[in-house]
């Protein structure tokens, strides 16, 4: 065995990367990868818990230690910067426990004389059946057995499953399902009312419908409840979350009047003190803060972040900034931020790609990236999340 032969990390798509540069799909640093491709297991290989992985799309790295998955974690972060020529100190990764995701969309179909209901195949339309889940909150995975005999009752062809848990219970909304008539209004509401759903909803191709609501569906986020439009956005897992409010917090030190920009429902607006203007694109959203936030120090705006930043001259006015943009990044706004005098900046990112860039640009503006600390809320996956902090050299200390 040499340093050749043995897998030293992790590639961004998952497989393992020898020292002599060969990879290989589902080994672990330490595992030792022979010339004719086989892989002996090392130390940092643990057993895929899950009886669908590796063909479920919804793991891509259920073979490594969580040691192994925390530096994966780090090393996507820092290959990015340095792709971007940015070094900062990365802290250790905050990372969701198993079975805590509280957001997924499934697809469903019908298949022969049954239903099939999971996420797809990895790199594939087709479906896994889902029997077990290491990753959904086990409240949204009770859910499956019984929904896909629900669907087996109604669903022609295709849709997608959006499952959220809410204050009230698990949120469904069924997209291309139609689902008309008596027979199909009492299946829902036993189904809902047999397995503890705040909601049910569908959407034929023409709008959400909502079929079942008992209560008014809510999340709460800060401490406070907010309307929950069906199939919002929310932090993927509720530790996630709380690792990145503790970070935008610390980013943004005692600022008195903050700018949560690309704010959702609330996640940051509703956790941060003083007061706090949300500027956010969805409708839906902005409605619900509105709602929420009412009597408290929260001005929401909605507003196209991409076609209409915050100008500089906005800009200015703020003591700090907390910036959560989709993948693409923040690009027109990072420009205007950069030419700003806001002090202090909080970046949450679900793309380190597009953060590097960004970061680039707010960097060559005059700010220092100070930390950054990896997320991983989508365990066992590719995909990584991130939180940083930047300062101009001449602000006050945080
Ligand atoms: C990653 S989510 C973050 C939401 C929120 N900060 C949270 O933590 O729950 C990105 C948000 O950006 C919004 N968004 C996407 N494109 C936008 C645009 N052009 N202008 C304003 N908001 C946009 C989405 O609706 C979504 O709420």
């Amino acid at each position: 065995m040499s340093e050749a032969d043995t897998i030293l990390r992790v590639a961004a798509r998952g497989d393992g990367v020898a020292g002599d540069g060969r990879h290989a799909a589902f080994a672990a640093p330490g595992d030792v990868l022979a010339p004719d491709g086989s892989v002996t297991p090392g130390p940092h290989h643990q057993a895929p818990p899950c009886r669908h992985f590796p063909e479920c799309g919804g793991c891509q790295l259920q073979h490594l230690d969580e040691e192994s998955w925390a530096q994966f974690l780090h090393d996507r972060l820092a290959n990015a910067l340095e792709g971007q020529g940015l070094a900062a100190p990365i802290r250790p990764p905050a990372l969701s426990p198993p079975r805590t995701r509280r957001r997924a969309t499934l697809g469903a179909e019908r298949k022969g004389g049954r239903v099939l209901l999971g996420f797809n195949v990895e790199n594939s339309h087709a479906l896994i059946d889902l029997q077990e889940c290491w990753i959904l909150d086990p409240r949204l995975f009770a859910l499956v057995a019984p929904l896909r005999r629900l669907l087996g009752r109604f669903l022609k062809g295709r849709a997608r499953v959006h499952l959220t848990l809410s204050d009230q219970g698990p949120d469904v909304l069924v997209e291309g399902l139609a689902a008309e008539g008596l027979e199909a209004a009492e299946a829902i509401s036993a189904f809902a009312e047999a397995n503890g759903v705040a909601r049910f909803a569908v959407d034929p191709g023409h709008g959400v419908e909502v079929r079942w609501e008992p209560q008014p569906v809510t999340i709460t986020l800060g401490g406070v409840p907010v309307p929950l439009p069906p199939a919002s956005f929310l932090q993927a897992t509720p530790e996630g979350e709380a690792a990145l409010v503790a970070a935008a917090r610390e980013a943004i030190g005692s600022a008195r009047l903050t700018a949560d920009l690309f704010a959702g429902l609330g996640t940051f607006a509703l956790s941060l003190p003083g007061k706090v203007y949300a500027g956010e694109g969805a409708r839906d959203a902005i409605f619900a803060l509105k709602a929420a936030g009412a009597g408290r120090p929260v001005f929401p705006e909605h507003r196209d972040l991409f076609r209409r930043p915050l100008t500089t001259a906005e800009l200015d006015r703020f003591e700090a900034v907390v910036l959560d943009p989709p993948r693409a990044g923040a690009r027109e706004q990072v420009v205007q931020l950069a030419a700003s005098r806001v002090p202090r900046i909080a970046y949450i990112s679900c793309n380190p790609g597009s953060f590097a860039r960004d970061a680039k640009v707010l960097c060559e503006g005059g700010f220092r990236l100070d930390w950054v600390v990896p997320v991983g809320q989508f365990r066992w996956s590719t995909h990584v999340e991130l939180a940083a902090a930047f300062s101009r050299p001449d602000s006050p200390p945080a």
